[in-house]
């Protein structure tokens, strides 16, 4: 469907849809923009389904919406690194998230790698902070956001090095008093399947190459265990010297 110029009003405000710009399981991701501001967007839209559509699938993805679009506000004055909610509705057979839009950290790894460039070690320094206390701030309260990787990071801000978390469709709440580490995967289903099959199979820690900067290396290295009980937790990284070195 040709989607360029399409307007759009989402409680009474105006939207000028551009392009595609993603999608997921259940939902299609627009970039936008707010013509009374003109300021640049990002619009999920969640179809519910009506019609011929299984009443049970209709309520699951309405369930779904909401969870993702609850967690989001409940977390906007909490933590600086979920994506910013701009408006949100929710129709009978639709549902929208209009949020801040940036590219994702994704696309910028393997622009990077094609240019034969190389990220500049104290941007990497700079990003990895923001991933740590991004998830930090969720473990503290209890949250597990359960699909971080990259293409889940959005940069934003006038040089884009602002990182904001999105996608909290299947982030859930831990219990209270919950210590131990979960034991199920959670993830991305389809994609990451093989990875997963792969990480599964496993018995050794991953060989990290000779870098300029060891801390990043031993860091990565906690990161990367094979076993994930041996793996930091994002408190430990919050402490350790690759984020506390030059500090003092
Ligand atoms: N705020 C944003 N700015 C720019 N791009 C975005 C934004 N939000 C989402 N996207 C793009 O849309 C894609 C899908 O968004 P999102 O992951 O939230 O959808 P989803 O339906 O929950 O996906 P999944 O099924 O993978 O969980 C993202 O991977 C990203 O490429």
């Amino acid at each position: 469907m040709a989607v360029r110029g399409k307007r759009l009003h989402i409680r009474g405000v105006p939207y000028k849809l551009e392009s595609k710009i993603g999608y997921g399981l259940h939902s299609n991701v627009y970039s936008a923009r707010d013509i009374s501001t003109g300021r640049p967007v990002a619009i999920k839209i969640v179809e519910f389904g009506h019609g011929a559509a299984i009443k049970a699938r209709t309520e699951s993805r309405r369930q779904t919406f909401w969870k993702e679009l609850d967690l989001l506000l409940h977390l906007q004055p909490l933590n600086p690194y979920i994506i910013r909610v701009l408006n949100w509705d929710s129709r009978e057979t639709v549902g929208f998230i209009v949020m801040e839009r940036g590219n994702t950290f994704r696309d910028t790894l393997v622009e990077t790698h094609l240019s034969g460039e190389k990220l500049q070690l104290p941007l990497v320094k700079q990003f990895w902070s923001q991933m740590v206390e991004a998830i930090y701030f969720l473990h503290r309260i209890g949250i597990v956001h359960a699909d971080v990787k990259p293409e889940n990071f959005i940069q934003v801000g006038p040089d884009g090095t602002s990182l904001r978390l999105i996608d909290m469709g299947i982030s859930f709440r831990l219990p209270p008093f919950i210590t131990s580490r979960l034991k199920t995967a959670a993830g991305t289903p389809g994609d990451n399947s093989n990875k997963i099959a792969f990480l599964g199979k496993l018995r050794n820690d991953i060989r990290i190459p000779p870098h300029p900067d060891p801390l990043l290396r031993s860091v990565l290295r906690k990161c990367l265990r094979f076993n994930p009980r041996r793996r930091p937790t994002a408190e430990k990284l919050m402490k350790h010297p690759y984020l506390t070195s030059g500090l003092h």
